[in-house]
C-alpha cells in the first residue's frame, strides 16, 4: 500500500497498465507482419512524409529525401531500417510513429484489442473522482497510445486521460524528460507520482523529483532488490490522501 497526496498520476503502459506479453506477442508481431504491405500502400502518402522524415533523422540524415537520394527503391531502405530497429527493440521516435499508424487498421478492425489489467480502470475512476489528473508516458507514440486505450478490453478509456507524452518529449530513462513533462503539466515535482515496471525509468523520474512506484505484474522482467522505489502489484494499492 502506498499513500499519495499529490495531484497528478503519470502512467507507463507496457508492464504497468498492460501486459508486456500483449505488446511483445501481439502488437509488435502485427506491425512486423504488416510493415511491407503498409509501405506499398501508404509509402507515398503525404501523411506519411513526417514519419519517413523522422525515421531518416533517427538514422542520422537531414530528412527522407537526403537519406534515400539515389535509391531506386527508397521504401526498401525504410523497411530494412525499421526491421533493424524492431529487431533491437530500439525506442526510436520514427519507428514508434510508424508502428502507431500500422496498428491503426488492427485496432479499428478489431484484430487488436488492448490488454489492460482489471485493477486499472476502477482505480483511475476513483482517482479522477477525487479530482486527480491522470496522464500517460510511453515510448509508444501518442497516436498509438490513444488507439490502444480507445480499443481496450476494458472499453474506451481515453476520457480517463488528460494528457499523453511520448519520446517526442524525450527518452524515458532521462531526468530531463520528466522535467519537460512537469513543465508542460504545470505541476511541481512532488505533485506527481510516476508508475512504471522499469527501474531505470523510475530512477530518472525520481532524479527529476517525482514520487515513484515500481509496478510488479506477472511476466514483467525481474528486478534486483534494493532499487529504493515503493512497490505495488495492483493500482488498488494506491491510497490518495
Ligand atoms: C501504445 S502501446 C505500445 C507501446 C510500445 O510501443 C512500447 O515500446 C512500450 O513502451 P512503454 O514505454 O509503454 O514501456
Ligand atoms: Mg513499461
Amino acid at each position: 500500500m502506498i499513500k499519495f497526496c499529490g495531484h497528478g498520476l503519470l502512467l507507463d503502459i507496457e508492464g504497468t497498465t498492460s501486459a508486456v506479453a500483449y505488446v511483445y506477442d501481439v502488437m509488435f508481431p502485427y506491425a512486423r507482419r504488416e510493415l511491407g504491405a503498409y509501405l506499398v500502400k501508404h509509402g507515398k502518402d503525404d501523411a506519411l512524409v513526417p514519419v519517413l522524415d523522422q525515421i531518416a533523422r533517427d538514422a542520422g540524415a537531414a530528412g527522407y529525401a537526403e537519406w534515400t537520394a539515389g535509391d531506386e527503391r527508397p521504401l526498401d531502405r525504410v523497411r530494412d531500417e525499421v526491421v533493424r530497429l524492431m529487431d533491437g527493440d530500439i525506442k526510436a521516435t520514427g519507428l514508434k510513429q510508424l508502428q502507431g499508424v500500422i496498428w491503426e487498421d488492427g485496432f479499428k478492425s478489431g484484430e487488436l484489442k488492448a490488454h489492460v489489467y482489471p485493477d486499472v480502470a476502477p482505480a483511475i475512476d476513483q482517482w479522477r473522482d477525487t479530482g486527480r489528473d491522470v496522464r500517460i508516458y510511453s515510448s509508444g507514440s501518442i497516436h498509438a497510445q490513444r488507439l490502444f486505450f480507445a480499443h481496450s478490453e476494458a472499453g474506451d478509456l481515453t476520457p480517463h486521460f488528460s494528457g499523453h507524452y511520448d519520446t517526442t518529449t524525450g527518452p524515458k530513462r532521462e531526468a530531463a524528460s520528466y522535467a519537460a513533462i512537469l513543465q508542460d503539466w504545470g505541476l511541481a515535482p512532488g505533485e506527481v507520482l510516476f508508475l512504471s515496471d522499469v527501474v531505470a525509468e523510475l530512477d530518472a523520474a525520481a532524479e527529476a523529483g517525482l514520487a515513484t512506484a515500481l509496478v510488479v505484474r506477472p511476466g514483467n522482467a525481474p528486478v534486483e532488490p534494493g532499487h529504493g522505489h515503493a512497490e505495488i502489484a495492483s493500482f488498488s494499492e494506491i491510497t490518495l490522501a
